[in-house]
């Protein structure tokens, strides 16, 4: 990315409340056209993080630069960019077209110009013909269209959303989703999204940041982050995972040997481009990683005992819960034929390789402390 295709900079962000860093040196860059969503739990930052990036809040530290231009002290007016946000109302008491005509009618845009670009919104939200409708006569789906429509009416080139379909139940916030996803092919617009569901996160952005306790821990593509977590807290907050704690024994070649801890009898492989930095001290393997059959199979780098606990069918897969000495184990599996062949009480082996087997150090168990103002931190 050169300088140019970042529309959005966010640089070394901090805003602190009552001396505590709630958005703590955040720095992420959105390409033009890309889809970026801020992923996190509840209280993570995501929201402030966006808001500041709009100008309701006033940053602490850090700059945010969009389209090469310095805007960390300009008002959001004057920023030029389209906010949908949960609770960024429509005004109840004007119709859908002034609604939508409202940003035009700010800028002084001329009324026959107006008339065309509110009809071309409506239009591109699948709402031609709803311009004289009362807000109130509208579905919760159809508000957020025109909330839509609304941020998109000046054609900004970057449009920032906040959680824009949290109020929505599961089929309208699945058939929006794709609606958003067309729009933001059709005009191309840069799009900085806040969720806190990952599968809406997984399922539209081009990358992902995942957030926590302030801070940005990881931003890739949705399966550089699946399949690549950077901390023990991306891999056990983005998907299904295994953990077990481990102490190293030695470095084999391309592997290092790990003891788990609760059975020091068991020797497991991680491959050494696997591990996060410093000594590892806990491992994770992907439920779908590990095959499951009754015998042990040298081909695999690890190769673990154990009792079948329950077994769920799911369809296409089947998630299988392993009692093995190391600690409780899930798998999940496609292949019908390994399953059929055990039950809950049979003795299986799980196997897997090193390559598959995430490694962290003790430092990255928790991605920060729960107080970051209150501790020193180190940088990084
Ligand atoms: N105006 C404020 N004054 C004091 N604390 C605030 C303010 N705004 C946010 N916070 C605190 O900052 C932290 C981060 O809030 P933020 O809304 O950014 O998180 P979030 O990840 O967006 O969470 P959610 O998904 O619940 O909105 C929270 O602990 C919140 O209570």
């Amino acid at each position: 990315m050169t300088s140019t295709e970042k529309t959005i900079q966010i640089r070394n962000l901090t805003k602190r409340y009552a001396g505590n860093a709630v958005v703590d040196r955040v720095s992420l860059d959105v390409a033009d056209g890309e889809f970026v969503t801020l992923l996190g739990l509840s209280g993570s930052g995501k929201s402030t993080t966006l808001m500041t990036v709009a100008g309701f809040v006033d940053p602490d530290e850090g700059a945010i630069i969009i389209s090469g231009r310095d805007v960390t002290a300009l008002e959001p007016e004057k920023r030029n960019l389209g906010v949908v946000f949960q609770n960024y109302a429509l005004f109840p008491h004007l119709n859908v077209f002034d609604n939508i005509a409202f940003p035009l009618k700010m800028r002084g845009v001329a009324k026959a110009k107006i008339e065309t670009e509110v009809g071309r919104v409506l239009d591109l939200v699948s709402l031609q013909g709803y311009g004289q409708r009362r807000i109130s006569q509208l579905s919760g789906g159809q508000q957020q269209r025109i909330a839509l429509a609304r941020a998109l009416v000046f054609a900004p080139r970057v449009l920032l959303m906040d959680e824009p379909l949290g109020a929505l139940d599961r089929q309208l916030r699945e058939q929006l989703q794709t609606e958003i996803r067309r729009i933001h092919r059709q005009l191309g617009v840069t799009i900085l999204y806040v969720t806190h569901d990952q599968e809406e996160a997984l399922s539209m952005s081009d990358r992902i940041a995942i957030m926590a306790h302030g801070r940005i821990q990881q931003v890739g593509t949705p399966s550089e982050i699946y399949l690549s977590p950077s901390n023990r807290f991306v891999a056990g907050f983005f998907g299904e995972s295994n953990f077990l704690d481990v102490s190293l024994e030695r470095s084999d070649g391309s592997n290092v040997i790990l003891r788990p801890k609760t059975a020091p009898g068991i020797a497991l492989r991680a491959a050494h481009r696997q591990q996060s930095g410093g000594t590892p001290a806990s491992v994770m393997v992907r439920p779908e990683a590990i095959a499951i059959d009754t015998a042990s199979d040298a081909t695999f780098d690890n190769n673990l005992a154990g009792t079948v606990e329950h077994i769920d069918f799911l369809g296409a897969t089947t998630r299988i819960v392993v009692r093995t000495e190391a600690g409780p184990m899930t798998v999940r599996t496609g292949r019908l034929d390994a399953v059929t062949r055990i039950a809950p009480g049979s003795e299986v082996w799980l196997k897997w390789q090193a390559t598959e087997t995430m490694a962290y150090p003790a430092d990255t168990q928790e991605a920060a402390p729960e107080n970051p103002a209150a501790e020193p931190q180190s940088a990084g």
